[in-house]
C-alpha cells in the first residue's frame, strides 16, 4: 500500500479502508486540498447554473426543478477569485465547467476567459449537452477552452426524445459539428443506458462516435436523479455493456496509465471476416457504481451558489460565497475549503444498505 502524507492510500474498495484503521481528526497538515484518506483533489468541478434546457429522465423531472435566482449564483469575477484561489493556494490543476446546462450561462464566454487568463493557467474544460453551442463554440475556444464533453444518450430521434423529454438532437449533432470545426476535439461523448430505452444501441453509439472521430463513453447510471427512479436491479451495469460491445468488438483493456480518470478504456477491433467497416478505437466505460474509483478520487467541487462539495454524493456543503461576499480574505476562505475536503469520505456508499440519496439531485450538484 502506498501513503500520502504518512496515511493509507484507498485504493480499489473505496467504502472499506484496512482494518483498524482510523482515519485522523483535526486539520489538515498541507496547504493542498486533502482528505482524512490521502488523496489530494486537483481537479475542480464548477457547477454554473443550475437550470437546464433537457430534462433528461435520469437527471431531472419531467416539470423541472426550482432554480436559484440570478443574483444567488456566482458572477465571473467571482468564479475568478475562486478558481484563482484554488489554483494559486490550493493545487488545483484542471477545472471543468458544468451544471445544470452551462451554455444558458449568457457570460460562459467572459467565465472561460477570466479563468484561462489566471496566473498559472488550469486546464479548462466544459461538460455540456451542446444545444446552442454551434453559435459558441468559436468563441469558447478563442477564450481559452481546452476541451469539452458532450453528453449524447442516443443517435436516434424517438430515443434522443424520450430520454431527453425535448426533440433537440439535431441541434446537439450541430454543436458537436461546431466544436470539432473550432478545433475542441477529441470530443469525449457521454452516454448513459437506460433499459428498455437505449440500452440496445451501444453498439450504434460506438460505430457512429468511431466514425466521427470522438470518443464514446458509456457511463452508469447513479442515483441522483430528482425523480429517484435508479433501481439497483435495473441500472444497466459496466458488465453489461461491455457484453453487448463484445458481440460486436473484441474488447482489450488499455495499456495507458489510467491517472485518476473515471474512465476506464478498453480497444475495440470489429469482430469479422473483412464483412463489414474495419472500425477500430477506443471505448471509455466510467462504472461509477459497480466499480467505483472513490479510492483515487481527485475531485472537489463548487456549486453554482459557490458552496463545496467534497464529493457528488455528500450531504454536507461548506458555503464560500456567502463569506467571499461578507469580505473575508484569502486565507479564510481557502481554510474553509480544505476543513470541508478534510471530512470527505473514503468513499460514496451506494453499495452499503443504509445509502440514503442525497438531497440534491445531479443537475442542481453540478454533474
Ligand atoms: N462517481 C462519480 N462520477 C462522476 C463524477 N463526476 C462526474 N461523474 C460521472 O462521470 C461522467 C463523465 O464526466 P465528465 O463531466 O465528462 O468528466 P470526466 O469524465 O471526469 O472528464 P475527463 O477528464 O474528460 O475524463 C458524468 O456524466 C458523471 O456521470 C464524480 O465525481 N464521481
Ligand atoms: C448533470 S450533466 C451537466 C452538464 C450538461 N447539462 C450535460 O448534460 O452534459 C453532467 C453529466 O452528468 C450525467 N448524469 C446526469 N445524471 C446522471 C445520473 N443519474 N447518473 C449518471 N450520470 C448522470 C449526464 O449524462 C452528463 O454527462
Ligand atoms: S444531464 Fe445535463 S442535459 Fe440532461 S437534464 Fe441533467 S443537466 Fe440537463
Ligand atoms: S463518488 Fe465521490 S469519492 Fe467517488 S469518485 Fe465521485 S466524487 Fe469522488
Amino acid at each position: 500500500m502506498t501513503t500520502v502524507l504518512g496515511m493509507p492510500r484507498v485504493r480499489g474498495a473505496a467504502t472499506s479502508m484496512p482494518a483498524g484503521y482510523e482515519p485522523p481528526s483535526g486539520r489538515p497538515p498541507t496547504d493542498a486540498l486533502v482528505d482524512r484518506f490521502g488523496r489530494r483533489a486537483t481537479d475542480l468541478r464548477v457547477s454554473l447554473t443550475d437550470r437546464c434546457n433537457l430534462r433528461c429522465t435520469y437527471c431531472m423531472p419531467a416539470e423541472g426543478l426550482p432554480t436559484q435566482p440570478a443574483d444567488a449564483l456566482m458572477t465571473v469575477s467571482e468564479i475568478r477569485r475562486l478558481v484563482g484561489l484554488g489554483v494559486s493556494r490550493l493545487g488545483v490543476r484542471q477545472v471543468r465547467f458544468t451544471g445544470g446546462e452551462p451554455l444558458l450561462r449568457a457570460d460562459l464566454v467572459d467565465i472561460v476567459a477570466a479563468c484561462a487568463d489566471l496566473p498559472d493557467r488550469p486546464e479548462i474544460s466544459l461538460t455540456t449537452n451542446a444545444i446552442g453551442l454551434a453559435s459558441r463554440a468559436e468563441a469558447l475556444a478563442v477564450a481559452g477552452l481546452d476541451r469539452l464533453n458532450i453528453s449524447l444518450d442516443s443517435i436516434r430521434h424517438d430515443s434522443f426524445a424520450r430520454l431527453t423529454r425535448r426533440p433537440f438532437l439535431d441541434r446537439v449533432l450541430q454543436g458537436i459539428d461546431a466544436a470539432r470545426h473550432a478545433g475542441l476535439g477529441p470530443i469525449k461523448i457521454n452516454a448513459v443506458l437506460l433499459r428498455g430505452v437505449n440500452d440496445d444501441q451501444a453498439v450504434e453509439l460506438v460505430d457512429w462516435a468511431l466514425e466521427h472521430g470522438h470518443q464514446l463513453r458509456f457511463i452508469e447510471q447513479m442515483p441522483l436523479d430528482a425523480d429517484h427512479s435508479w433501481s439497483r436491479d435495473s441500472f444497466v451495469t459496466a458488465e453489461e455493456t461491455r457484453r453487448r460491445l463484445a458481440e460486436v468488438y473484441e474488447l482489450t483493456p488499455d495499456r495507458a496509465p489510467r491517472d485518476g480518470a473515471p474512465a476506464e478504456l478498453w480497444r475495440l477491433r470489429r469482430r469479422g471476416t473483412g464483412v463489414g467497416p474495419a472500425f477500430s478505437g477506443t471505448v471509455g466505460i466510467i462504472a461509477s457504481v459497480t466499480e467505483s474509483f472513490c479510492g483515487d478520487c481527485r475531485r472537489t467541487r463548487l456549486t453554482a451558489e459557490g458552496g463545496v462539495r467534497n464529493c457528488l454524493f455528500t450531504h454536507e456543503e461548506t458555503d464560500l460565497l456567502g463569506p467571499l461576499r461578507a469580505g473575508a480574505d484569502d486565507e479564510t476562505i481557502a481554510r474553509l475549503w480544505q476543513a470541508e475536503m478534510w471530512r470527505k469520505a473514503a468513499g460514496h456508499g451506494v453499495n452499503r444498505p443504509d445509502f440514503v440519496q442525497p438531497t440534491r439531485s445531479m443537475s442542481a450538484i453540478g454533474g
